[in-house]
């Protein structure tokens, strides 16, 4: 079985930013759904190349057929990994039935960390970003935010009603918000 920890919060909100931080002290492996989309995107003879960026660049959400069969053959190549932590999925309840149907008899989700971070603070951190992305703009920030609301944060409250959420606030200093997410995995782990 391998053990998950899902990683969610609106575009911005420093999944990416914590998750790498959980990676190289707590013995998780960071699997990021939108890095491993955009390699793919990138990967010389994918068929898929121009369905994910049109997704990226609309801010809309890729079939889950084609994230969830990513996730897994990373997690495949990662065996040895204490845990995983999920950046950016589920995201949607296609991607949730999907995960369900592919994954739900191989994982232990011990549970969900949502960053929570107003939205107008998240859109200027992806504007200063300066990593390039093709959806770091106002324009796809706009749809990604109105997917995030539509679509993700359903998905959020789904999980806030089997228990299984843990909040940290993210509109506060790096340090600030990793010293409480590793009380989270502190929790989490003492169980
Ligand atoms: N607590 C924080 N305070 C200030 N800036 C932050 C904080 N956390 C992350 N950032 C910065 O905000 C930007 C977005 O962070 P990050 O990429 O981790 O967010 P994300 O949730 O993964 O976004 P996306 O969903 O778009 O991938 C980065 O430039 C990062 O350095
Ligand atoms: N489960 C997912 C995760 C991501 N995507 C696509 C659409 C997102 O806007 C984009 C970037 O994700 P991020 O790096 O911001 O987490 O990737 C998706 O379709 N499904
Ligand atoms: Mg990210």
């Amino acid at each position: 079985m391998y053990k998950v920890v899902f990683v969610l919060g609106p575009p911005g909100s420093g999944k990416g930013t914590i998750c790498a931080q959980i990676q190289e002290n707590l013995g998780y492996v960071h699997l990021s759904a939108g890095d491993l989309l955009r390699a793919e995107r990138e990967r010389e003879g994918s068929q898929f190349g121009a369905l994910i960026e049109n997704h990226i660049r609309n801010g809309s959400i890729v079939p889950v057929e084609i994230t969830c069969s990513l996730l897994e053959i990373a997690m495949i190549a990662r065996e040895d990994a204490n845990g995983f932590l999920i950046d950016g999925f589920p995201r949607n309840e296609d991607n949730l039935a999907g995960w369900k149907r592919q994954m739900g008899e191989k994982v232990n989700e011990q549970f969900v960390l949502f960053l929570s971070c107003p939205v107008d603070v998240c859109i200027d951190r992806c504007l200063h970003r300066g990593q390039g992305r093709t959806d770091d703009n106002v324009d796809s920030l706009k749809k990604r935010v109105d997917t995030y609301n539509q679509s993700t944060f359903p998905i959020i409250e789904h999980f806030e009603k089997l228990g299984m959420v843990r909040e940290v606030n993210s509109e506060r200093p790096v340090n600030e918000v990793y010293a409480d997410v590793v009380k989270v995995f502190a929790a989490a782990n003492q169980q």
